[in-house]
């Protein structure tokens, strides 16, 4: 979160190799961005350097104080967030909150657990007690609730595994219902970015549109992704507009953001800014992996691009449905998909967490 904070694009118009100097970005933010992940925080890899590294320390001394694997895995985490968070508390205040942040997930293993997610969130919120912390929740049909209740307690969230329309506005919607349950008088510090997934859209649907065969179909490739993203950008305008969501500005309510995820082009036969450059929009934050960001400092531009083909977007998302591409279908595999590779990716830093601990255990001994 915190590496693609400024790179959202509040105004239009500038190159990509001057975004650094645009938005005051520290000189080492790049790099630090190339080497550094605050996105989970910890990772195995994190545990195999060398042997006076804070993180084993601290490991040994969690595991010497009786903790099990999980609540030690969490303890790290927490210190990891909220050095990052400390890292990146200039940013958040010079933008007066509208920036710097750092995310957090819940763990993946809540994903079908409204209640157990709700219980997460607010945990990790005073765990980690920072301004710019984001708790990041799935937008998984049993966290919808989770969603409006925990904005309803003036926790800030970052909603993650969007893949489909239908979904993406049962997310504002929990937003909205959010703010208007929580009872407070300002609503500025309570903020949201809506994570929709890019990238993985198109890999599903090509492989559809391949089995297809067509020339038609063939044609499409490439095109359902950013198709359905420009769709979802209408979307966000629409809801972000009329009078309910003026109500919610007058008491300091911020949009939520629309925020690009999964921008890392999978086919090579495709341009590597693929899910970059063509999702520029006022209210966008784009999110990218190093292979991604790197293209981009390289050979990106940014300029208003989300809403310049809007009925070209419109027909491509039809063209696709008349094909027997069925979005809620995509939307859903797309999902299930998505909260297993988080499970596993869980499941296999707590399995190599508890293999460092049994060795540290004996070498501690
Ligand atoms: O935002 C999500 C991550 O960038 C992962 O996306 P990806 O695995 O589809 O590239």
């Amino acid at each position: 979160m915190a590496s693609i904070s400024k790179l959202s694009n509040p105004t239009p118009t500038y190159l990509a190799p001057s975004f650094a100097s645009r938005y005051s970005v520290p000189k080492s933010f790049v790099d630090l961005r190339l080497k550094t992940s605050f996105q989970t925080g910890l990772s195995a890899s994190s545990l195999s350097v060398s042997s006076n590294h804070p993180l084993r320390r601290s490991l040994i001394e969690l595991v010497e104080a009786g903790k099990d694997i999980e609540s030690a895995y969490w303890e790290l985490v927490v210190k990891d967030i909220q050095d990052a968070c400390k890292f990146f508390e200039p940013i958040y205040d010079q933008m007066d909150g509208g920036d710097g942040y750092v995310s957090v997930e819940v763990s993946p293993r809540l994903a079908d657990d409204t209640d157990g997610t709700v219980a997460a969130a607010k945990w990790l919120h005073k765990k980690v007690d920072r301004p710019n912390v984001y708790i990041k929740i799935p937008a998984t049909a049993a966290c919808i609730p989770s969603i409006k209740e925990v904005i309803s307690h003036g926790i800030s969230v970052n909603v993650t595994l969007i893949f489909s329309l239908a979904r993406y506005e049962a997310v504002i919607d929990a937003y909205l219902d959010g703010l208007e349950a929580s009872g407070l008088s300002d609503l500025s510090r309570v903020t949201s970015v809506a994570s929709f997934f890019v990238s993985r859209v198109d890999t599903l649907v090509d492989k559809m549109l391949e089995k297809i065969g067509t020339p038609e179909a063939l044609d499409l490739r490439g095109k359902a992704a950013n198709a359905q993203a420009a769709l979802a950008y209408q979307l966000y305008q629409k809801k972000f507009s009329g009078p309910r969501w003026e109500g919610l500005v007058k008491k300091g309510a911020k949009k939520q953001r629309l925020l690009w995820a999964s921008t890392s082009v999978k086919n090579p036969a495709y341009p590597d800014t693929l899910y970059v450059t063509p999702l520029v929009g006022p209210g966008t934050v784009s999110t990218m992996p190093d292979q991604a960001l790197q293209a981009f400092i390289d050979h990106g531009t940014v300029a208003r691009t989300i809403d310049l083909n809007v009925s070209e977007a419109e027909g491509i998302y039809n063209a696709l449905e008349k094909l027997g591409i069925d979005w809620s279908h995509v939307g859903s595999q797309l999902e299930l998909e998505g909260v297993d590779a988080f499970k596993k990716s869980f499941d296999s830093l707590l399995d190599s967490l508890q293999e460092k601990a049994n060795s540290l255990k004996l070498v501690s001994l």
